[in-house]
């Protein structure tokens, strides 16, 4: 069976779908079928970064109930990782049921070894619901104080309400003089720190490319960052560590 693995922030723009798009990667290329689930339902930025920007069936026509989520898996250019897309249109968001989100996506657990959900930031309805279609937690946070709180009280809500939570990611570390140290980040956070992905011009550019770094400049520190992610949530999904292609 595989795991449902939600990705979570207390605050938007801390590097939730960066993390969602290069980590389903990383695990596609250490030869695990993923399913990345594009549950934002009005950003659709997942997509995007994933190369999906057309007219395709989407998770909205899915939540509308107007189309079966078989319908909505597409393949990608990337080994082993399968999207789900989200559209981009109001007209689809209004009609999307997103309470429906949890028994849409839970039934992805018996085809893929991981299905990756980039869900909005903070608490909201609509959140709640991208997040509680996962069993288990993984949180992105910036090395800012009110970043890492907001995303504990996330964590927090989400353990009450079920789910394990992995532990956390500390993204964009570097970017200021006056970052939380990792240690000190770990101590607030009081769950176990991930990984550590550097600020990374590459990572940047890569998304601007509609690439993810880890396909984009793979011996990138972000990129590298990125795959030892991978490798670290294998191990603690107690998967047998595969051969890095
Ligand atoms: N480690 C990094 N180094 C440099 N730039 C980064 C890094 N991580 C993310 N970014 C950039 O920050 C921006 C926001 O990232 P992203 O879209 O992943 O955030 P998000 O949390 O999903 O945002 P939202 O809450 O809007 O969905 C993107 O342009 C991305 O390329």
């Amino acid at each position: 069976m595989g795991r449902l693995i939600s990705i979570a922030s207390g605050k938007g723009g801390t590097g939730k779908t960066t993390t969602a798009a290069n980590l389903s990667i990383a695990l596609g290329k250490m030869g695990y079928k993923v399913c990345a689930v594009d549950a934002d339902l009005t950003m659709a930025n997942l997509s995007l970064v994933m190369g999906i920007d057309d007219a395709y069936t989407t998770i909205h026509d899915v939540l509308a109930g107007r189309a079966d989520i078989n319908d909505a898996i597409y393949a990608t250019a990337y080994e082993n990782v399968h999207v789900i897309p989200a559209a981009i249109d109001w007209e689809h968001v209004i009609r999307a049921d997103p309470r429906r989100l949890p028994e849409t996506i839970k039934p992805l657990k018996g085809k893929f070894d991981f299905v990756i959900i980039d869900s909005p930031a903070g608490l909201q309805m609509d959140a709640m619901n991208a997040m509680l279609s996962g069993e288990e937690v993984l949180l992105v946070t910036n090395p800012e104080i009110s970043c890492l709180t907001d995303t504990m009280k996330v964590g927090m809500v989400l353990r009450k309400a079920g789910l394990a939570v992995l532990g956390f990611v500390l993204n964009r570390y570097g970017r200021s003089d006056n970052d939380i140290p990792p240690d000190v980040a770990e101590e607030v956070m009081e769950i176990p720190l991930l990984a550590v992905i550097p600020e990374d011009p590459p990572v940047r550019e890569a998304t601007l490319e509609g690439v993810p770094v880890v396909e984009y400049k793979p011996n990138s520190p972000g990129a590298k960052a990125f795959m030892e992610l991978a490798e670290r949530i294998t191990r603690i999904a107690g998967f047998k560590a595969r051969v890095m292609r």
